[in-house]
């Protein structure tokens, strides 16, 4: 059986940016995986489902002469953004696309596994096929069942997120944090809703959100220090029914990003009290629910992302970009707190950001990628 092509890679892909999935919901994606997965040199696989997280999948390649067990993770969700590329492989899955790439995630890791599954590693090695990272903490909802226990504990984990703003196949990487740290924010107002005409018998959800959201704002321009920086985005929201009925309800949602625990939890409080005083001002009720699940900052081991760092500096085939941390989450930050290992970049160059409608990855990354990551595995194997 040959390792993939970059013809059947670039298929793969584009099989599976047209049918992406939401965080959880990815049965027709993780069935593809494992027939694809089902075509590769059984010979020292060993392939793992997990009761209680059914979209996971796990494939564990036995080493020759093992000396540790290396990790690689990929994500597999998609999000509910309504593609706008006019590609002929398009999503089908109406409002829903593979807008951060974890198409491109995929079959990388698929490429990877294909080598190593005709190319038997010297150590044990797992792939772990995650659901829910944009959303649901697939990551911490795994290690919290128990999945990494005995032979399936990684002691390394390595993974990698696609970057619009690299060219393609470069790889990224820096010591320390990669990507903050998030919080899930939810907020409900609640007050009295009335007539359009009679404003003084209700009590306006509208304008006390308008409000609260014009105060959130000031939380970073006023209360973080504007060198360690952070963000708040309130990337949802929902209030009323029709013109002339005062609404008495309105819902918010968004996230906090930080690159420390500290700053993180600073924010969270902030906004607590933005949230209380809003309720003082309009005798309303608003609960502020906040959310961190898995989506810790993404610390690289010190001396594994040196090795890591060092390798793709050397070697000829890749280009190696030393890049600063960066906003995004990922719960791949929980994984990385229980096991030591790096997060890196794939440069997938293109003009639009992540999470955009029209994003296009450049699909010449995926074979650049996967060499990199299987030179940079045997050669971790070989220490
Ligand atoms: C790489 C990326 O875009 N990741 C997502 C992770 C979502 C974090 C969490 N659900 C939140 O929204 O707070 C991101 O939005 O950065």
């Amino acid at each position: 059986m040959p390792v993939l092509t970059e013809e059947s890679l670039i298929q793969i892909r584009r099989d599976l940016h047209a049918m992406p999935e939401l965080a959880l919901n990815e049965v027709r994606t993780e069935a593809y995986l494992e027939k694809v997965i089902s075509g590769f040199n059984q010979a020292h696989l060993t392939v793992k489902h997990i009761a209680d997280l059914p979209t996971a999948l796990l494939v564990r390649v036995a080493g020759s002469h093992p000396k540790r067990t290396l990790g690689y993770r990929t994500d597999i969700d998609a999000l509910p953004v309504s593609e706008k590329t006019g590609l002929p492989f398009a999503s089908k899955n109406p409002g829903v696309m593979h807008a951060c790439g974890h198409d491109i995630h995929m079959t990388v890791a698929l490429g990877v596994l294909s080598y190593f599954s005709e190319h038997q590693p010297t150590d044990n090695m797992i792939f772990f096929f995650q659901p829910a990272e944009e959303s649901k903490n697939g990551g911490k909802l795994a290690y919290e069942l128990g999945v990494f226990e005995g032979e399936w504990r990684p002691d390394e984990f390595y993974g990698l997120h696609d970057n619009p703003d690299l060219p393609a196949g470069a790889i990224g990487c820096r010591m320390g944090t990669l990507f903050a740290g998030t919080t899930e924010v939810n907020i409900d107002l609640e007050g009295k809703g009335g007539h359009a005409a009679y404003p003084q018998d209700a009590n306006d959800m509208v304008v006390a959100a308008a409000q609260l959201i014009g105060q959130v704002q000031t939380i970073i321009s006023r209360s973080i220090d504007p060198i360690e920086g952070g963000v708040i985005t309130l990337g949802k929201m929902e209030a009323g029914t029709i013109r002339n009925v005062i609404a008495g309800h309105a819902h918010i949602e968004g996230t906090i990003r930080g690159l420390t625990q500290t700053m993180i939890q600073k924010i969270d409080q902030r906004l607590q009290e933005v949230g209380a005083g809003i309720a003082k001002s309009f005798n309303a009720q608003v609960t502020v629910t906040l959310n961190q699940g898995g989506y810790l900052p993404v610390e690289n081991d010190p001396e594994l992302t040196r090795r890591f760092i060092t390798y793709m500096k050397q070697n000829d085939d890749v280009t190696f970009i030393e890049t600063e941390p960066a906003m995004t989450g990922e719960d791949f930050g929980y994984l990385l707190s229980k096991i030591p290992g790096t997060m890196f970049w794939l440069g997938v160059e293109d003009d639009s950001q992540l999470h955009s409608a029209t994003l296009n990855p450049d699909e010449s990354a995926i074979a650049k990628g996967i060499t990199g990551i299987t030179g940079f595995l045997e050669s971790r194997m070989a220490d």
